[in-house]
């Protein structure tokens, strides 16, 4: 896929995974729409890609993905700004199971609303361009993490709506292909205090258990990885990135 002038809205983009994927994004030569609930870090971090990539092609997006019309707005935005739409990578995501319920409403139905309004911006049946969509899930999904059993919830049912979505059923109406890229464990901001983010403080030693054999890779890594998957993925593919090797693809 050549990724020159076109245009990506990512969730998630003010930290972490998310703004390794809009960085390797811009060295491709496309254009970012960075959103994030986190306006005083996106928009620093819109300043200091722009800087260095060009002015024109960064745009920051304050949007909290659990708010649809705001999301709806961010969309909105995006295309008034760039004229066009390419690519939605649903990214943002939570882990922290004592409070599931918002565990739940960023991680799946941020991806949800993401999709639906990618197909409402992108769909060919709906007067769009067609596209692609990229969702964030884990290897939660394939191993599950026994120690965040509702996280891990959410990313089976990411994978499960990305492969869903992308049958050749939904690719012919709409010409949107659907991928879903799944990181094992990266140095990101997501864990910050662990025992604040398990359910009980007692399932600590399941913690341990469910990472003892993982290598830390770079989320840097991880945006790499994103641009081989855009290139090669075929729609309703999931792919595994996780020790810093090369995406595989899962198929279950
Ligand atoms: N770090 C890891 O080891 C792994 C992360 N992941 C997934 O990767 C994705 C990105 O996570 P990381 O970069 O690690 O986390 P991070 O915490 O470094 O970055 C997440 C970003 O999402 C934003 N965000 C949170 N809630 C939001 C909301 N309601 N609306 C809009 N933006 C929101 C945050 O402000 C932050 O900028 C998540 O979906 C996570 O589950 C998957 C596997 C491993
Ligand atoms: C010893 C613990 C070190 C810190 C671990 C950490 O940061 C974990 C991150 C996980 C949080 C959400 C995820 O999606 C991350 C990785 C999930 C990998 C699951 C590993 C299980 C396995 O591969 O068997």
């Amino acid at each position: 896929m050549d990724l020159k002038g076109k245009v990506a809205l990512i969730t998630g983009a003010a930290a972490g995974i998310g703004l390794a994927y809009s960085e390797e994004l811009l060295k491709h030569g496309a254009k970012v729409s960075l959103c994030d609930i986190d306006s005083d870090i996106g928009e620093q971090i819109a300043d200091e890609l722009g800087a260095k990539y060009g002015r024109k092609n960064v745009l920051f997006c304050q949007c909290d993905v659990t708010d649809y019309p705001q999301y709806e707005e961010a969309f909105e935005m995006t295309i008034k700004v760039f004229n066009r739409l390419d690519i939605v990578i649903n990214n943002a995501g939570v882990m922290n199971d004592r409070f599931w319920e918002l565990e739940v409403d960023v991680n799946l139905n941020g991806v949800i609303r993401g999709t639906l309004l990618a197909y409402r911006f992108m769909g060919k049946d709906r007067g769009g361009q067609g596209g692609t969509i990229v969702n964030t899930a884990s290897t939660a999904f394939a191993r599950p993490q026994v120690s965040t059993p509702i996280y891990t919830a959410t990313n089976y049912a990411v994978v499960g709506l990305t492969r869903a979505y992308g049958d050749q059923y939904h690719v012919n109406l709409t010409g949107v292909r659907s991928l879903v890229l799944c990181p094992g464990l990266t140095d990101t901001g997501l864990v910050k205090e662990i025992r604040k983010q398990l359910m009980s403080s007692e399932y600590e030693a399941a913690w341990q258990r469910d990472n003892a054999n993982c290598k830390t890779q770079s989320s840097e890594h991880v945006g790499r990885a994103l641009i081989e998957i855009l290139t090669k993925g075929q729609s309703g593919s999931v792919w595994v990135v996780e020790n810093g090797q090369a995406p595989r693809e899962w198929r279950g």
